[in-house]
């Protein structure tokens, strides 16, 4: 198979869910990737993906096919990457069979399915076992993540779990090694995903906490972080968006100024990471591939305040930056907007 850089093919599954569709809509505006194939789960029939979300004004070409098995040789011939956005179960079995169908793929996978290093902690969390792949998964938290470009999987963090290791991995040699941080967070519903159910109801949603001292998210965090949390989501009656309240406590001799001085030095350059002066809003990160943060301490009491659009930073965005690392490319690249090249030459 030929790959020209320029134009590096790609596909997407699950293009009729809500991070898959972002996924397909930042694809398909950024300069070196080109969606070829966008898939449902097998039920239903094929159709425009633009009759389903026409605010992305997706091209009249991109026709969602249900996925059956028997399209998988073709399309491993013609893509090089491949964005999985499928519930866990989905990505457990598809992994395995696009790479024994073309192990030259690179597979960006937005589920829980390989997140997981420890098999035991993933059984727990997600009530299956986690297949075993030849090569280790790396996990994708993109600021903090290096990949070679070699690797057949990535796995991109969830959301509740970007927002809390971006805004606490920074400061964590700061903390007193008693301190359990304690994270409360509150998601919009697209957080559940598309599917209507009862619990995700816009008439039925309120404020609440939910999955309390249970949540698959606990384990991700802690292993991201590499010390235990105290974990508790929200949810609230929004679209989009996650704001996390962040609470631990320093050692005793530092100051806001080493606080500051530390997200400085990790963030200088991650144009995806603003510092705040003070806390983020929802309104300000939501459609943004932005994670926003503001930190206050009071003594040794530390409280910090971040904020992510669960469907870009948490998800489709953080895919597409984890695939601009990848290939060598800058980590905004189609997420912001990038300079005019100075001689109206072309990205490479
Ligand atoms: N929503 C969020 O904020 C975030 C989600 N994620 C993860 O991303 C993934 C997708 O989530 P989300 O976009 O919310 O989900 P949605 O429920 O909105 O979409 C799920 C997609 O998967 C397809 N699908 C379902 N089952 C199968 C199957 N067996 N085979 C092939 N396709 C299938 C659906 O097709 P159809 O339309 O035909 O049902 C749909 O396109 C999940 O793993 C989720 O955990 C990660 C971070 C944040
Ligand atoms: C509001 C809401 O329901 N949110 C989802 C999290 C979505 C996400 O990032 O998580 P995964 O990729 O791990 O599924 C939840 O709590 O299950």
């Amino acid at each position: 198979m030929v790959v020209s850089n320029a134009n590096i093919a790609c596909a997407v599954f699950g293009a009729s869910g809500y991070s898959g569709a972002e996924l397909v809509r930042l694809l398909n505006q950024h300069p070196n990737f080109n969606v070829s194939a966008v898939f449902s789960s097998s039920a239903g029939s094929a159709k425009p993906l633009a009759e389903l979300y026409p605010q992305y004004q997706f091209p009249g070409h991109l026709i969602l096919q249900p996925w059956h098995s028997d399209l998988l040789p073709q399309l491993v011939q013609q893509v090089r990457v491949v964005f999985l956005a499928l519930p866990h179960e989905a990505s457990t079995e598809l992994v395995p069979e696009l790479l024994a169908a073309n192990s030259e793929l690179t597979i960006f996978d937005l589920s829980g399915a390989f997140r997981l290093q420890d098999e035991t902690a993933h059984a727990q969390a997600y009530g299956f076992d986690q297949p075993k792949l030849a090569q280790p998964v790396p996990y994708g938290l993109a600021e903090w993540c290096q990949l070679q470009g070699n690797e057949p999987v990535v796995a991109v963090p969830g959301c509740y779990p970007t927002v809390a290791a971006l805004a606490l991995k920074p400061l964590l040699p700061l903390l007193s090694e008693q301190s359990t941080p304690i994270i409360n967070a509150v998601s919009g519903v697209s957080g559940a995903g598309r599917k209507a159910s009862l619990t995700t109801h816009f008439c039925e949603v309120s404020l609440q906490a939910y999955g309390v001292g249970t949540h698959r998210h606990t384990p991700e965090i802690a292993q991201s972080l590499q010390r235990p949390v105290v974990f508790t989501p929200h949810l609230g009656n929004f679209p989009r968006g996650i704001v996390a309240t962040i609470y631990a406590q320093t050692n005793a001799d530092v100051s806001l100024a080493d606080i500051n001085h530390a997200y400085q030095q990790a963030y200088t350059d991650a144009p995806l990471v603003r510092l705040r002066n003070q806390p983020p809003a929802i309104n300000d990160v939501a459609n943004t591939p932005f994670c926003d943060i503001y930190a206050h301490l009071s003594g040794t009491q530390l409280i910090l305040c971040a904020a992510i659009d669960n469907l870009l930073k948490g998800a489709a965005a953080q895919a597409v930056q984890l695939a601009n690392l990848y290939f060598a490319k800058p980590a905004s690249r189609g997420l912001l907007p990038e300079p005019a090249p100075a001689s109206g030459g072309q990205h490479e």
